[in-house]
């Protein structure tokens, strides 16, 4: 024996309006949905109208192709019948619906449907179906082809049926459909899509619709998915980790104002509004399908919103210098993940360098190797140095990009990477001779006294430019080695005993300070006969070098910088050595 299955009507209406469609809003975009498959139905040719009048009810009435008793029968009792589809079952390409469930959403805001409707040559039905199940079908009154589908507010609906809401929610959702809507008086139809508008109304449209002036509108095409629309670009910075999402329409029906998965990942910095004819929605209506053809479409507006960047760089570089400006953050970001925008941060993102501003891709074109500073301290205290001895340098110290450098260098074999440690700046400072050496001996064997408590070795060598008098350089393992003295200092016992454990490991090159023989200030300071004013003058250039590099002042050094300064003030003012006048 076998048996059909039953369906409680009210088990569906609650998945419905629970689970399937985020709000019982959608009640009149299925509603407007019918009304527009039945004028497809009737041909190419015929001047469809949809008409929407609130008040006790609400009514739509369309002239469209009307259903005859037989198939208010076969079509409107049961529940996933629907004419939409072919003899196999498919979906049939020219109408929105598909599912045979739309009429259902009306029970989430009424108890009572009423369908009147009339097919050219046949005799008016009134078909009337309730929340619970039931339904009538009965001889309706005359009336011509088409259909009047009625619905009877449920208590505590109301306000879904009211003109306000009606007129709002049909504008929403119909605005675009191509036969003419009216709700209670009001044109709902614009009759022109946005991004065919002339570029002023588009700007208008974007600060209307979308909320923002767009920097630019990007024309999209892709003919596979039916597809047309414009992708509006943000005027301002976003986060790309929040997915913004698109206005998107189906068959001039909007689908949803928020439908994500329209783009890759890393266009973050477009909305797009677009219809299609050919990619699905799912059975809710408020995302697109997931299927192959949304990833061709996406593949195919990503090399549309591409030739958009890549045309501003050949055309219009100042304005490609703009767009990275507002949205650097997001696209370094991306960068760090996405080869081509890694490409495009190489190509046109200018980078601080001590030679100016540059791109990647120009430094290497001059330096070859992509050589930087990874922190900003680092650059500031190396930046000059370097580029007097004609050595490029980048600044890495700015969110993402020292990252951004090794990323390239990872996965291009041609892109070389080098972090310039400050001490491999010393190779390059020139040794003073031998006879040089040993006459700088004495003065410098006193400097390097005072300073050793304070864990800096002196040296002299010659480098340019000549105006910098001294340069303190820490190596890696030497601000490594600060550090770990730091912590063992505040570890309490158990940590301390690890960390002493630890401390034959860390290697303890002494930070330098590197004094400039080519200095005129720095011969004089070495000649010096004078032993304590040659001392003053060394810890002062010790703490002067310490402030241009942006370095720690710990507590010692503080007190140094006072001292020395106040030395120096005592020996410069006329007037000292007890020789006060009273
Ligand atoms: N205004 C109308 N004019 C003519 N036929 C209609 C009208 N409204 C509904 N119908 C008929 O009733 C059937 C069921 O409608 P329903 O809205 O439940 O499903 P559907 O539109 O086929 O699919 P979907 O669930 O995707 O909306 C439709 O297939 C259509 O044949």
């Amino acid at each position: 024996m076998s048996n059909t299955f039953q369906v409680d009507l009210r088990g569906i209406v609650d998945l419905l309006s629970h689970h399937l469609y985020a709000s019982p809003r959608v009640y009149v975009r299925e509603l407007l949905q019918n009304a527009v498959d039945a004028i497809t139905a009737v041909g190419p040719d015929h001047a469809g109208r949809v008409e929407i009048t609130t008040g006790e009810a609400l009514r739509i009435t369309d002239n469209g192709i009307g259903l005859t008793e037989a198939q208010v029968h076969e079509l409107l009792a049961t529940i996933g019948r629907s004419s939409k589809r072919d003899e196999l079952g498919f979906a049939r390409h020219e109408f929105l619906g598909q599912f045979g469930i739309g009429l259902l959403s009306c029970f989430l805001v009424a108890d009572e449907i009423r369908v009147h409707t009339r097919r050219e040559g046949a005799t008016p039905v009134l078909w009337t179906g309730y929340s619970d199940g039931r339904y009538d079908v009965r001889p309706g009154d005359e009336r011509e082809p088409g259909t009047t589908v009625t619905l009877l507010p449920r208590r505590g609906s109301e306000h879904y049926l009211t003109s306000a809401t009606v007129v709002e929610l049909a504008g929403l959702y119909g605005s675009l459909l191509p036969v003419e809507v009216t709700a209670d008086g009001h044109q709902v139809t614009t009759g022109t899509v946005p991004w065919a508008l002339p570029a002023s109304e588009r700007n208008t449209y974007a600060e209307s619709m979308l909320g923002f002036r767009p920097f630019d509108v990007i024309d999209l095409n892709v003919p596979g998915a039916g597809l047309t629309g414009a992708a509006f670009v943000l005027p301002t910075p976003v986060n790309p980790a929040t997915r913004g999402g698109h206005r998107v329409y189906l068959k001039r029906m909007l689908l949803s104002e928020n439908v994500e998965g329209l783009l890759p990942d890393w266009a973050f910095f477009a909305r797009c509004v677009v219809d299609s004819t050919e990619l699905r929605p799912t059975a809710s209506r408020e995302a697109l399908y997931d299927d192959g053809m949304l990833a061709e479409t996406r593949d195919a507006i990503a090399d549309q919103l591409r030739g958009w960047l890549v045309r501003l760089a050949t055309t219009d570089p100042r304005r490609l210098a703009q767009f990275l400006q507002i949205h650097h953050l997001g696209v370094k970001a991306l960068a760090l993940h996405d080869d081509e925008m890694l490409r495009l941060v190489e190509q046109w993102y200018p980078m601080q360098t001590n030679m100016g501003e540059l791109t990647l891709a120009e430094f290497r074109a001059r330096y070859g190797v992509l050589r930087y500073a990874a922190t900003a301290d680092e650059f500031r205290q190396l930046a000059a140095v370097a580029g007097a001895q004609d050595v490029g340098l980048i600044n890495g110290g700015y969110v993402y990009d020292a990252d951004l450098i090794q990323r390239l260098a990872a996965v291009d074999p041609e892109v070389h990477a080098e972090r310039l440690d400050p001490t491999d700046l010393t190779t390059r400072f020139t040794a003073v001779d031998a006879e040089t050496e040993l006459r700088l001996r004495p003065f410098l064997s006193a400097a390097q006294r005072r300073l050793d408590r304070l864990g800096c070795e002196v040296v002299v060598r010659s480098f340019d430019p000549a105006g910098l008098p001294a340069l303190y350089l820490v190596s890696r393992a030497a601000a490594f080695h600060d550090e770990f003295t730091a912590s063992r200092d505040q570890a309490d016992d158990l940590w301390g005993g690890v960390l002493d454990a630890l401390s034959s490991t860390v290697p303890n090159d002494r930070p330098q300070l590197v004094l400039n023989h080519r200095n005129p200030l720095i011969r004089r300071v070495a000649a010096l006969g004078d032993a304590e004013l040659a001392a003053l003058a060394v810890e002062s250039l010790y703490g002067q070098a310490l402030l241009l590099g942006h370095h720690p002042i710990r507590p010692a050094d503080a007190a140094l910088l006072t001292t020395s300064f106040l030395g120096l003030l005592d020996r410069a003012v006329p007037g000292g050595n007890g020789e006060e006048s009273r």
